[in-house]
């Protein structure tokens, strides 16, 4: 298992379910999509709220592996979705390196690739998002954590 990057950015249910709605509220002013084709794994919740807020029942998935915990291996499309994304919604928790937004764009050239984080070099293929985060920051979805001790800064700094 690799070590998670020194900078944190956790994300509580509440704030992830606030800012996917604040998504939801951008892509309300455009559209309107048929469909919204969901990145797994981490699309899955972010395109679950998008859709209740956008009444959208049509929901397909592209299937990708691309990290291993936090190191990221090669890409593997295990599914994706037919057509040319006419009118489709691709939604992602986020973009980092924009790797798994490029493949998705090749796949659904024509859609409308929306993720609730970006960081700055994925930024340029995401046509809306939410919150920058900073490159050196690693976003820990509620998903993936469980509350526990940790130490304080001060500590942590002096060894
Ligand atoms: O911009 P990139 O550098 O390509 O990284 C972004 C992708 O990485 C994560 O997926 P991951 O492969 O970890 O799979 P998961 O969605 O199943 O967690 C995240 O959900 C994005 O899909
Ligand atoms: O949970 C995650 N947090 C991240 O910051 C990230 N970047 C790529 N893949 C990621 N997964
Ligand atoms: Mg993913």
């Amino acid at each position: 298992m690799s070590a998670p990057p020194d900078k944190s950015f956790p994300v509580t249910w509440e704030e992830l379910h606030r800012n996917a709605k604040a998504l939801a509220w951008r892509l309300s002013e455009m559209g309107p999509f048929t469909g919204i084709a969901a990145v797994t794994r981490g699309g899955l919740v972010p395109a679950a709220i998008v859709a209740r807020e956008l009444d959208i029942r049509l929901i397909d998935t592209v299937c990708i592996i691309s990290y291993d915990e936090f190191s990221q291996g090669q890409l593997k499309v295990l599914k994706g979705v037919a057509g040319d994304g006419h009118d489709w919604l691709i939604v992602d928790d986020l973009v980092d390196t924009g790797r798994t937004a490029r493949a998705v764009r090749e796949m659904l050239p024509k859609a409308h690739f929306a993720t609730i984080y970006a960081k700055p070099a994925g930024k340029p293929l995401v046509d809306t998002y939410v919150t920058e985060v900073s490159q050196d920051t690693w976003i820990l979805f509620p998903w993936d954590i469980e509350p526990q001790f940790i130490q304080p800064i001060a500590k942590r700094r002096n060894g």
